[in-house]
């Protein structure tokens, strides 16, 4: 009988309670497929750091059960850690190794050979090579970001993990994250990011968790979520200023705006064929004279804060 390949991650019921009695997550349940881009997203303070830190062994779990292509993280702990890769969100800085030496160093703790070639790509690609021999105390904070991923990558891990990987960085390097990303998505790579940038996750993320409070509350692929819960709206600027919305328009979503020189309908995708034409129809028997339509999406941050709002 043929296996099937094992997730790349699979948490079941993990909680975290910290010393002191802080209970961090409760019940997460989580399978990650191999070549995904998840992105977790939370408000500070939700779990997100960690969840990954426990996925990485780097923060003991209270209960439950993790498994990172297979093996279990705590009686398989080193072929787990072997698959994956973490850039932090701290950075580490003020070191006088020079980034060939810090970025070799670090495949090294992972009972590697010595790669140059890997260790060179793994520059090039972070438009690093250049800087090889400086010091790290030396360098701008976005190349210091730079080495922290290099440091990651160094190891060639299946799995990387990216702790709010563009916060506080410049455009031009978010821009080479996001490529970088990509390209290593396109090698196989399972990516798994925390951010606060929340369009960026829409843009980037095939599925999205939203935690808060230390509880997974969803998961859904992005386009699913989007779908699902985003709601649109459409804006029918008037010809002229009415006072209030008839009455034969009862029955929409609609409001008034702008001293009533415009109208709001609130509608649902799905709902989106029939429900406008017919509003359309219907304004027009009214004798509401329509000079302009427009429609807005909502993005995945106002779905996020809805669903906030909703389960609190
Ligand atoms: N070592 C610790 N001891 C006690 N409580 C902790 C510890 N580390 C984190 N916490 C608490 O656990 C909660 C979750 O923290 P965590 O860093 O996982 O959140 P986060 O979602 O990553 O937030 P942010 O977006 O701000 O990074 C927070 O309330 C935090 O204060």
């Amino acid at each position: 009988m043929k296996q099937s390949t094992p997730p790349a991650i699979e948490v079941k019921d993990l909680s975290k309670t910290y010393e002191g009695g802080f209970q961090a997550l409760s019940e997460v349940n989580l399978n990650i497929e191999h070549g995904e881009i998840f992105a977790l997203l939370g408000p500070n303070g939700a779990g997100k750091t960690t969840l990954i830190s426990i996925l990485c062994g780097l923060v003991t779990r209270s209960s439950g059960e993790i498994r990172i292509g297979g093996h279990d993280i705590i009686r398989d702990y080193r072929s787990a850690r072997q698959l994956v890769g973490l850039v932090p969100q701290e950075l580490a800085t003020d070191s006088f190794e020079s980034v060939w030496d810090t970025v070799s160093f670090s495949r090294g703790l992972f009972g590697l050979k010595r790669n140059d070639a890997v260790v060179a790509g793994v520059l090039r690609d972070l438009s690093l090579y250049d800087k090889r021999d400086k010091q790290i105390r030396t360098l701008s904070g976005g190349m210091k970001r730079r080495v922290m991923i290099a440091k990651a990558l160094a190891h060639e891990p299946r799995i990387l993990f990216l702790d709010e990987p563009t916060a506080g960085v410049d455009v031009e390097l978010r821009q080479d994250m996001w490529n970088l990303v990509r390209g290593l998505q396109h090698n196989g790579v399972t990516i798994i990011l925390t951010t606060h940038y929340i369009e960026e996750a829409e843009q980037m993320a095939e599925r999205v968790g939203v935690i808060n409070h230390g509880r997974l509350l969803l998961v859904e692929e992005t386009s699913q979520l989007m779908r699902k819960l985003g709601r649109k709206q459409l804006t029918i600027e008037l010809g002229q200023s009415i006072k209030q919305v008839p009455d034969q328009l009862n029955g929409y979503r609609l409001s008034l705006i702008n001293d009533g020189s415009a109208l709001i309908y609130d509608y649902a995708d799905e709902f989106k064929e029939s429900g406008i034409a017919d509003l359309l129809r219907r304004l027009n028997q009214a004798g509401i004279v329509i000079n302009d339509l427009h429609t807005d999406q909502s993005s995945l941050e106002d779905i996020f804060l809805d669903l906030l709002k909703d389960r609190q």
